[in-house]
This record gives structure tokens, sequence and C-alpha cells, in this order.
């Protein structure tokens, strides 16, 4: 079944459990600082991992030491819906283990 679009309030209280995270314009976006390239080279690559296995992809930026992100979901006309949350949550989930701030 698609996903859903989210209304405003439910994007509102599921961005109220992740810190760091907002929306901008139609996304949800994150970035994130690491302690070096390698460290955020990393860190983009467990980002595959896990978008692989959710089938749901972000627009993944690495810089020198940063990883940005933005998502949201395509087949759902660019809206935010569970999908996004649920991939936001797993990146959250596995920030730490980087060293991302
Ligand atoms: C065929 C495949 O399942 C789809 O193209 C998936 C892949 N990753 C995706 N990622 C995002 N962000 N939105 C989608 O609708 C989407 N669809």
């Amino acid at each position: 079944m698609a996903a859903e679009p989210l209304s405003p309030q439910e994007i509102e209280d599921r961005l109220g459990e992740l810190p760091g995270w907002s929306l901008d314009g139609n996304r949800l976006t994150r970035s994130f600082r690491l302690g070096s390239h390698f460290a955020a080279t990393a860190m983009v690559v467990h980002i595959a991992q896990v978008q692989e296995e959710l089938d749901h992809h972000s627009d993944l930026t690495l810089g020198y030491n940063t990883v940005s992100l933005g998502v949201h979901t395509h087949s759902a006309g660019g809206a935010i819906t569970e999908k996004d949350f649920e991939l936001a949550r797993r990146v959250q989930d596995l920030a730490a283990g980087h060293g991302a701030s």
C-alpha cells in the first residue's frame, strides 16, 4: 500500500521526538558534523545500507566532515510520510555510533 501523506500536526508531533531534524519546505532535513572526512564517508555508507534495507532513499550529501539529508516520499507526490520518519529515526539511531553531532 502506498504511504499516505502525514498532516502538519502529525509531522510536528513526530519532529518533537527527533532532535536536530526540521521541516525545510517539503523535506525532513538534518545535517551532522563528524570528526573527519573518512568518518563522514563511513556514515554515508551506513546510511546507504539502511536506505536499501528500507527501500527508501534520502537526498544524501557528503561534505568535508558533514553529512546532510533531505527526505520526502516521491511516490506520495513529494509529501512527508511515515516512511520518511522511519528513515530519519534509523539515521538518528546510527549517528551516535559514528560520533556524529
Ligand atoms: C521502486 C522503489 O521501491 C521506489 O522507487 C522507492 C525507492 N526509494 C524511494 N525513496 C523515497 N524517498 N521515496 C520513494 O517513493 C521511493 N520509492
